[in-house]
C-alpha cells in the first residue's frame, strides 16, 4: 500500500484539545508490555506507556531504577484510560531491556506493527512518540538477522518493515509520530526516525546510515528520505562514507528540528507531537518533501559525480553503485519508485558475497572482545590516563599520536634531546596529517599536543599508568629497559612491550613483573592502522588484559588478544605474504607483475612497493625473527639484503624498486632487474634455467594461500581465540581486503581442498615453503570449513 493520502495541518484540527489545562495531580505512571510467547517463553517485544501530563518529567528512558520497576508491572495487553484523555501513546524501542543498543529483532518489527495498528484503531490516541531505551534511540536492524538470511539463503527471514511499518503505519497515517532521540540512531534506527513527522534529539546524539559499510544499502528508505531532509549532496557523503554526525550537527542540516536536553526529551518531543495535532505545526511527510532536491539537472550531475567517485574508490563493493542508482531512481521517478527499487536492491544485496563478507568482519570484531575466562571473569577494567612512550621513532610517535588524540597524557622518553625533538615532530605532523584529512577537528589539535611530555629520563615513569616500549628489534635493548622501568613505575604499572615479533618471556625475563607485562603490538602507522594485538603470556593477569581491552576501545583501535609466540598473530601471516612474492621474484616472476596482480586483488598496494614505503630494515628484522622460529618452512631471499647493500632504502632516499621522483607519477626503476638477476643466480631455484609461467590468478594464489596455510597454524595452536580473529588481523593488519571477509573467510570460499591440492603441488615443486599443514590437510580431507571452531 504505497498510496498515501499526506496529512496536513487542515487533519490535525479535527482532532479535539488533548491537553486539559490547569491539570491538578498526574495520575500514576503505567506501563503497558506488548509481549509474546506464553508462559517462561514469553518475550516482552517492546512497552507502551501513555503520558500523564504535560508537566510530567520523568523520564525512565534515563532512570534504570524506573526500567526495573517496569520490568516487574504484570504483561497487560490494556491501555490505561486515565492517561488516554490526552489522547498519546508513547512507544518504546525496548527489545528486552538488557540490550543496551536496542538494535531490532524481528519480534520488535512485529511487535511494533501490532502495537501502531491499535494505536490507530483507538480514538483515544492521537499521537505517537517512539522513544529508545536506556539512553539509546536504536542502532538499527540486529545484523546476526542479516547473517541468518546469508546463512540460510532465505530472504524471506529478512524484515518487511520498509512499506509495511514505516510507510503504512507510522508515516502514511494520520496520527502523527514523533521520534525522541537519545545516544544513537543509526541504520534502521534513523531510517525508523526519519518516517516520523518531526525527530526531537538531545545533545551529542549519534545519527547516520552505515549499511554500505556492510556491504548492503539502507532498507527501510533511507536512500530516499535523507536527501529529502539533508539535501542531496550531504546525504550523498553520508551514505557513501558511513560517517556518522552529531545531532546538534543534524539539527544545522535539518535532520533533527530540535536538539533539547535529555531531561527535557520526552517532554518536548510530546509537546511536538501535541502541536501537530493541534494544528500548531505541520504534519511532515517526509517522503513528499522535495524542496532539498534541487533541479533535476543538477542532482544528475552530483549523482554522476558520486558514481566516478565510487568507481575509483569502491571497486569490488556493488553496494556504492547500488546506492546511487536507488537515490536516482526515487529523484527521477518519484520516491515511491524509489522505495520499491531500494527495498529489491536491499534484499538482492542482502546475498551478495561483499554483504556475508563485511557482515562477518563486523560481527568477529565484536566477538574478538569476547575472551573467554578473561572478559567474562568479573575483573572491572581500570582507567589508564597517563601512558609512557619508550622510543620516538616511527612507531613510538604514532603510538603517542593514537594516544593523544584520544585524551590521554604521554610522556616520550627518548635517549637524548635531539631524538626527543624528532619524535615530537612527528607528532605533530601525525596530528596535522589527521587534521588536513578532517579525522581530527582543527580546534582540538593545540589541547591534543598539550597532553604531550618530552622526557630524556625514568624520573616521571612514576606517574603513569602503563609503559609501551617501541625502541627497535633489539631483544637485549628491551630487556634493559624493562630492567629499568620496573625499578622506576608503581607495582600495578602496566608495562607493555610493541615488539613485533620477539617472545615476551624473554623481554622480561630480568624483572620479577610477569604478570603486568604483555605485548601490545600496534602496526605502522600506528595513528592511522586499526588492529591491536594484545599478547599474554602465560603469566599475565587477566586484570591487565581487561585495562588494555578497554584502553582499545578509548583510542578506538580493534584489538585481537593473542598467545605470545615468534611474530604472534599478524605478522605470522604477513612475512609468508612477503615471502612468498620474494619466492615468486627468484623464480622469475616479474616484481612489477607481481605488484599490479596484487593490487588487482585489492589490496591497497603491491608486496615490493609496501617494501619501499616501509623501508627495508623493518621487514629485515621481521623476517629474521620469523627463519630463526620457522626456519624449515621458510623461504630466504637475498633480494632484500642486495638492495640495501646497492644503497637502497626505499622510498626514504627516493631509490628502491620504484623510482620516487618529485611530481611524477610512481615508477619502477629498471635498474633493479640487476639486482633481481643477482638474487636469482644466488638462489638458483628456476627450473632448467627458464622463469616459471604462471597466469595471473596462480601469482595471486602462490601469494596468498601460503598465508592461508600460515592462519591455519596460528588457529591450530590456539594462539588465536577463535579462526575468526585472525580474519580481523588480517583486514586490519595486513589490509587485507574487507570485502572478502578475512583470509580464512576468503580461503573458505575458495575451499580447502582445492587450496591443499594447489599448496601439495607446488610443494614438490618448489620445496617446504608451500608445504601443507596438517590442520589444512585435515579440514581439507573432512570437508570442514577453516572459519569453523574445532
Ligand atoms: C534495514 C536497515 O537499513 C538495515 C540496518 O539497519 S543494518 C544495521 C545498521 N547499523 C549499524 O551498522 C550499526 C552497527 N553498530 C555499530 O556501529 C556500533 O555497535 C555502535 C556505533 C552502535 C556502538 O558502538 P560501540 O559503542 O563501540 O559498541 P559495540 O561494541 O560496537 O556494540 C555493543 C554491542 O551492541 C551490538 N550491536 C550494536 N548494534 C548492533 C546491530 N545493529 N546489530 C547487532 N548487534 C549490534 C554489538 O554487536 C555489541 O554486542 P556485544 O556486546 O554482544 O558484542
Amino acid at each position: 500500500m504505497l498510496d498515501r493520502g499526506s496529512v496536513s495541518a487542515s487533519h490535525a484540527s479535527q482532532y479535539a484539545p488533548l491537553m486539559p489545562q490547569g491539570e491538578a495531580s498526574a495520575p500514576a505512571k503505567v506501563i503497558v508490555q506488548i509481549a509474546i510467547g506464553a508462559g517462561s517463553a514469553i518475550k516482552v517485544v517492546h512497552r507502551v506507556a501513555v503520558f500523564p501530563s504535560q508537566a510530567e518529567k520523568t523520564d525512565y528512558m534515563s532512570d534504570p531504577a524506573g526500567m526495573a520497576n517496569e520490568r516487574a508491572a504484570p504483561q497487560l495487553f490494556v491501555w490505561p484510560k486515565p492517561w488516554l484523555q490526552f489522547g498519546l501513546a508513547k512507544l518504546k524501542l525496548d527489545y528486552l531491556h538488557e540490550l543496551e543498543f536496542n538494535y531490532v529483532k524481528l519480534e520488535m518489527i512485529d511487535g511494533l506493527k501490532k502495537t501502531y495498528d491499535e494505536a490507530m484503531r483507538r480514538d483515544d490516541v492521537k499521537a505517537i512518540v517512539l522513544t529508545g531505551a536506556s539512553g539509546k534511540f536504536s542502532s538499527g536492524l540486529d545484523i546476526t538477522i542479516i547473517q541468518e538470511v546469508q546463512k540460510t539463503g532465505d530472504i524471506s527471514i529478512a524484515p518487511d518493515a520498509s512499506v509495511d511499518l514505516v510507510i503504512n503505519r507510522i508515516e502514511d497515517v494520520k496520527k502523527p509520530s514523533v521520534a525522541a532521540i537519545q545516544g544513537f540512531a543509526i541504520g534502521g534506527g534513523l531510517e525508523l526516525a526519519m518516517g516520523c513527522s518531526a525527530r526531537i534529539s538531545a545533545p551529542k546524539a549519534q545519527l547516520g546510515l552505515p549499511e554500505l559499510k556492510l556491504g548492503v544499502i539502507p532498507g527501510c528508505g533511507g536512500t530516499q528520505r535523507l536527501a529529502r531532509l539533508v539535501g542531496l549532496p550531504k546525504a550523498i557523503d553520508m551514505l557513501l562514507s558511513s560517517n556518522l554526525i552529531t545531532s546538534e550537527e543534524g539539527k544545522e542540516l535539518g535532520l533533527i528540528d530540535s536538539v533539547v536536553s535529555p531531561d527535557e526529551l520526552l517532554t518536548a518531543s510530546r509537546q511536538w507531537a501535541i502541536d501537530i495535532v493541534e494544528g500548531r505545526r505541520s504534519q511532515i511527510n517526509c517522503l513528499h518533501k522535495s524542496d532539498k532536491l534541487g533541479h533535476i539537472l543538477l542532482s544528475k550531475k552530483l549523482l554522476e559525480t558520486a558514481r566516478e567517485h565510487a568507481q575509483k574508490n569502491f571497486q569490488n563493493k556493488p553496494q556504492y553503485q547500488a546506492c546511487i542508482d536507488v537515490i536516482e531512481e526515487g529523484i527521477i521517478s518519484g520516491p515511491s519508485s524509489g522505495i520499491l527499487k531500494e527495498d529489491r536492491v536491499f534484499k538482492e544485496l542482502l546475498l551478495s558475497k561483499t554483504a556475508k563478507s563485511l557482515v562477518h568482519v563486523f560481527l568477529s570484531e565484536r566477538a574478538a572482545l569476547k575472551v573467554p575466562r578473561i572478559t567474562d571473569s568479573g575483573f572491572k577494567a581500570r582507567n589508564i590516563d597517563r601512558v609512557a612512550v619508550v622510543g620516538g621513532g616511527l612507531m613510538g610517535s604514532g603510538i603517542a599520536s593514537a594516544l593523544i588524540i584520544n585524551n590521554i597524557h604521554v610522556i616520550l622518553k627518548e635517549v637524548n634531546s635531539e631524538y626527543l625533538q624528532k619524535g615530537v615532530k612527528s607528532i605533530a605532523a601525525n596530528l596535522q596529517g589527521l587534521v588536513k584529512r578532517a579525522e581530527f577537528p582543527h580546534d582540538k589539535l593545540e589541547n591534543a599536543l598539550s597532553l604531550l611530555k618530552g622526557a630524556l629520563d625514568y624520573e616521571e615513569f612514576k606517574t603513569v599508568d602503563m609503559v609501551i616500549e617501541a625502541v627497535y628489534e633489539d631483544i637485549s635493548l628491551k630487556q634493559s629497559i624493562f630492567e629499568e622501568i620496573e625499578k622506576f613505575c608503581s607495582p600495578d604499572c602496566i608495562l607493555a612491550s610493541n615488539t613485533s615479533t620477539i617472545d615476551l618471556n624473554a623481554i622480561g625475563e630480568r624483572t620479577n613483573s610477569q604478570d603486568r607485562i604483555l605485548g601490545v603490538h600496534l602496526f605502522s602507522p600506528a595513528h592511522l592502522m586499526p588492529l591491536i594485538e594484545i599478547i599474554l603470556t602465560e603469566r599475565t593477569s587477566a586484570q591487565v588484559i581487561c585495562d588494555v581491552m578497554k584502553l582499545a576501545k578509548i583510542i578506538r583501535k580493534v584489538p585481537i588478544v593473542v598467545k605470545n609466540c615468534t611474530c604472534f598473530a599478524a605478522n605470522r601471516i604477513f612475512l609468508p605474504y612477503m615471502q612468498a612474492a620474494d619466492l615468486l621474484a627468484n623464480l622469475g616472476v616479474d616484481i612489477f607483475r607481481i605488484d599490479r596482480v596484487i593490487c588487482e586483488f585489492g589490496m591497497r598496494i603491491g608486496p615490493f612497493q609496501l617494501q619501499d614505503l616501509s623501508g627495508y630494515g623493518v621487514y629485515l628484522a621481521g623476517l629474521k625473527e620469523f627463519i630463526a622460529a620457522y626456519g624449515e618452512r621458510s623461504f630466504q631471499s637475498p633480494l632484500v639484503q642486495l638492495m640495501v647493500d646497492s644503497g637502497r632504502a626505499g622510498k626514504s632516499n627516493g631509490k628502491g624498486y620504484y623510482l620516487y621522483e618529485k611530481d611524477s607519477w610512481l615508477k619502477p626503476d629498471p635498474s633493479v632487474l640487476q639486482i633481481l638477476e643477482e638474487s636469482r643466480k644466488l638462489t638458483s631455484i628456476i627450473p632448467d634455467g627458464k622463469p616459471i609461467s604462471v597466469t595471473d590468478q596462480e601469482i595471486a594464489e602462490m601469494i596468498f594461500f601460503p598465508v592461508v596455510n600460515e592462519a591455519c597454524r596460528v588457529v591450530d595452536e590456539g594462539i588465536v581465540v577463535q579462526a575468526s580473529d585472525i580474519d580481523i588481523a588480517s583486514v586490519h593488519g595486513m589490509k587485507f581486503p574487507a570485502h572478502y571477509g578475512g583470509i580464512l573467510f576468503w580461503a573458505d570460499s575458495i575451499g580447502a581442498e582445492y587450496i591443499y591440492s594447489r599448496l601439495a603441488s607446488w610443494s614438490e615443486a618448489y620445496g617446504n615453503f608451500f608445504k601443507p599443514s596438517n590442520f589444512l590437510k585435515d579440514r581439507a580431507t573432512k570437508s570442514i570449513l577453516l572459519g569453523e571452531s574445532s
